[in-house]
C-alpha cells in the first residue's frame, strides 16, 4: 500500500522537516527541482543529447520557486531556456523569490501569456510549474489558454514536445481530483479549442503522491506520475502496513507496494489469502450464500456465486424461488442450490453456519428483496467463530431502498458491505452523489456514506474508494498502466459481490475492510490477466490463473 496525502497533509510533513531544523525550505526546492530534471532523463534519455531547449511557466508560489530551480539547473547544462512568470516577483513567497531572483539576475523573466510563449522558438520540453498543491480557485481563463495542451500545436512536431508537469498539471484539484474551471469549456466561439485541458506527458511529485493524483480526471491529465524522495520522513506512514486496518486521518492506495518499494504479490495479497492456511475444512473456509432472482433472472447471481466459490469459500449455495430451480439446476454443479419460496423463512434452508451472504444482484427491486435483505441482516453471530456473517448488498438490494435509506442503515452492521456504482449511491446518498459533491472528494463522499450507514461502502470506478465508519479508506485505481476499460462491462459488479463474500466469509480471513481491498485488486487483476474481449462470466474463470501467478 502506498499512503496518498491531502495538499494539507503533504504541507504539514513539510513544516515538520523545517520545523525540525532537519532541512530548509531552499533545499527541498532544490531538491525538488533536481528530482523534476532527473525524472526528466530517466524518461528519455534522448534529451540528454543535441541542444535542447525548454519553456519554463512558473507561478506565483513555490510551484513556480520549483520552476526557476529547473530553468537554473537546465541551463547550466547548456540548454536554451526561456522562463515565464505569472505574477508579481516581488510577491513570491522567501524561496520561490530566491530562485527568481538568482535566475533574474542572468536572464530576462518573460510574461506568461499564450502570445508571448507560443510566438517564442521550439521548445523540447516545456515544464508546467504554475500550480500545485497551492491551488485555491479556477485557474484564470488567460492561464487556462496558455496551459491547454492543443495551445503547442502552433509549433512543428508538437507532439514531440514533452510537457512536463512539477507536481501537478496546473489546475487539477489535488485533493479532489477535479478541474477547477469558471468559465464555459463547451463555448466554442470564445475558446479555440474546447474540452481540451492541461494534459502532461509526465508528471513529477514529491515525497508521496496526492489523492487527486488518482482520484477522477487526475490519472487522464497526469498520465505518467513520477514520484520523487526529496529526504522527508513520514512517521505515519508506517500505519500503511499491509493487513493493518487504515488510518482514518489517511487514505491508502490498494497495491503490492510498501514505503514507496514494490512487494512481490507472493507477500501481498497472497498472505492474507484464507485458502494459504494449510489446515481446515470446507466449513472454514466459511460457506456463502447467495439470492438469485426468478426465472430468466439468474445469470448475476450465478456469477457471483461462481466467483465466491472460486475465491475461496469452502462452499456456496444459491438460493432462488422454486420457480427458477430447473433453471439454475441446469448451470450449477460444484455450487449448491435450494429453493426459497416467497413466504419461507431463511432459516427453514440455510442453518447457522452460514458465514457469508450476497444479495442483490438479479433479484429484482422489490419489498420482497427489502424484506429478505432486513432478514438477513438480523442473522449474527455465526458458527463457531462468534462472528456475523458478512453481508454483501449490492444492485436490486440497494436499490430496493430508493427513497427510505434509514430503513436499510438501522439494520447495517460492522461485517456488512454496500457495494454501490455511482448511479446506486446516488439513490442512497442522493447529497454525496456524484452530480451534488462540487466540495467534496469521492474519497470523502465515502467516508460519510460509510459513517450514515455504519457500515463499509465500496464506490465503484475505475477509482474504487472502499471507507469504513471511523473514516479509514482506500482507493484502488485501475490507473497509470493498469486500466482496464474491458472491465466496464454487464455482470462486472455482480462478480465483485461474490468475490468479496468468497474472500471475507472465511473464519480464518483478516477483516472485511482488508479482504474487500484484495477483491478488489483481484477483481481487475483477473481482468487484466485476460484481456479486451472480457465478459463477466469469464472473471471466476481467469481467477485460478490470477492466484497463480500470486504464488497461491
Ligand atoms: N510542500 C513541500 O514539501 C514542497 C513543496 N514544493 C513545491 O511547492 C508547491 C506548493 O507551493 P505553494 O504552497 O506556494 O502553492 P502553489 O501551488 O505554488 O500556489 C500558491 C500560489 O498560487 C496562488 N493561487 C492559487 N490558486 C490560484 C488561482 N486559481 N489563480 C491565481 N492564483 C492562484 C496562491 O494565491 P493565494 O491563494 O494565496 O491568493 C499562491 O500565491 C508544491 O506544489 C511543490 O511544487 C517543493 O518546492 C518541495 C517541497
Ligand atoms: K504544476
Amino acid at each position: 500500500m502506498t499512503e496518498l496525502l491531502t495538499s494539507t497533509q503533504m504541507r504539514e510533513i513539510e513544516q515538520a522537516a523545517i520545523g525540525s531544523g532537519a532541512v530548509t525550505g531552499l533545499e527541498l526546492m532544490e531538491r525538488a527541482g533536481q528530482g523534476v530534471v532527473d525524472a526528466i532523463f530517466s524518461e528519455w534519455p534522448k534529451l540528454k543529447d543535441g541542444d535542447r531547449a525548454a519553456v519554463i511557466l512558473c507561478g506565483p508560489g513555490n510551484n513556480g520557486g520549483d520552476g526557476f530551480v529547473i530553468a537554473r539547473l537546465l541551463d547550466e547544462m547548456g540548454w536554451e531556456v526561456r522562463a515565464h512568470l505569472f505574477g508579481d516577483p516581488s510577491k513570491l513567497p522567501p524561496d520561490a523569490k530566491t530562485n527568481h531572483d538568482r535566475w533574474a539576475e542572468k536572464h530576462a523573466v518573460l510574461s506568461l501569456s499564450a502570445d508571448d510563449i507560443y510566438s517564442g522558438p521550439r521548445p523540447d520540453v516545456i515544464i508546467d510549474a504554475v500550480f500545485g498543491i497551492g491551488l485555491t480557485r479556477p485557474l484564470p481563463e488567460h492561464i487556462a489558454l496558455a496551459l491547454n495542451s492543443k495551445a503547442k500545436t502552433v509549433w512543428k512536431r508538437a507532439t514531440d514536445i514533452k510537457t512536463v508537469a512539477v507536481d501537478c498539471p496546473s489546475g487539477l484539484d489535488l485533493d479532489r481530483g477535479h478541474v477547477l474551471t469558471d468559465f464555459d469549456y463547451e463555448d466554442e466561439d470564445a475558446h479555440p479549442w474546447p474540452k481540451t485541458l492541461n494534459m502532461a506527458d509526465l508528471t513529477v511529485t514529491f515525497h508521496a503522491p496526492k489523492i487527486g493524483h488518482y482520484l477522477g480526471m487526475g490519472p487522464a491529465l497526469c498520465r505518467k506520475l513520477s514520484i520523487v524522495d526529496i529526504g522527508l520522513e513520514d512517521l505515519q506512514a508506517e500505519r500503511a502496513m499491509l493487513g493493518m486496518p487504515p488510518d482514518p486521518s489517511r487514505v491508502r492506495l490498494v497495491e503490492p507496494r510498501f514505503l514507496g518499494r514494490p512487494l512481490s504479490k507472493r507477500i501481498w495479497p497472497k498472505t492474507a489469502l484464507s485458502k494459504n492456511y494449510a489446515m481446515g475444512h470446507k466449513y472454514d473456509h466459511g460457506h456463502v450464500i447467495v439470492f438469485a432472482g426468478g426465472v430468466g433472472r439468474g445469470g448475476a447471481a450465478r456469477m457471483a456465486a461462481r466467483a465466491a466459490l472460486r475465491s475461496g469459500a469452502g462452499l456456496v449455495t444459491v438460493l432462488c424461488p422454486p420457480s427458477a430451480l430447473i433453471e439454475n439446476a441446469c448451470h450449477l454443479d460444484a455450487i449448491m442450490l435450494r429453493s426459497l419460496a416467497k413466504d419461507q423463512l431463511l432459516a427453514d434452508v440455510v442453518d447457522g453456519r452460514a458465514t457469508g451472504f450476497c444479495l442483490g444482484p438479479g433479484m429484482g427491486v422489490s419489498d420482497a428483496t427489502r424484506s429478505r435483505v432486513i432478514e438477513v441482516l438480523g442473522r449474527r453471530a455465526a458458527g463457531s467463530s462468534g462472528r456475523d456473517p458478512v453481508v454483501v448488498l449490492d444492485a436490486d438490494a440497494l436499490t430496493s431502498f430508493e427513497g427510505d435509506p434509514d430503513a436499510l442503515f438501522k439494520h447495517c452492521h460492522e461485517r456488512t458491505i454496500l457495494t454501490p456504482h455511482e448511479g446506486e449511491f446516488a439513490r442512497l446518498f442522493q447529497d454525496l452523489s456524484g452530480r451534488a459533491r462540487t466540495d467534496l472528494s469521492k474519497v470523502d463522499a465515502a467516508r460519510q456514506a460509510a459513517a450514515r450507514a455504519g457500515c463499509t461502502i465500496l464506490l465503484k470506478g475505475p477509482d474504487t474508494v472502499i471507507a469504513q465508519p471511523d473514516g479509514g479508506a482506500s482507493l484502488h485505481a485501475a490507473t497509470y498502466g493498469r486500466e482496464v476499460p474491458w472491465l466496464a462491462t454487464a455482470g462486472a459488479g455482480d462478480v465483485l459481490a461474490g468475490l468479496i463474500a468468497g474472500l471475507a466469509a472465511p473464519h480464518l480471513s483478516s477483516d472485511l475492510f482488508v479482504m474487500t481491498e484484495i477483491a478488489a485488486y483481484l477483481h481487475a487483476e483477473a481482468a487484466r490477466g485476460f484481456g479486451p474481449g472480457l465478459i463477466a462470466e469469464d472473471l471466476p474463470e481467469q481467477l485460478p490463473q490470477t492466484l497463480r501467478e500470486m504464488g497461491c
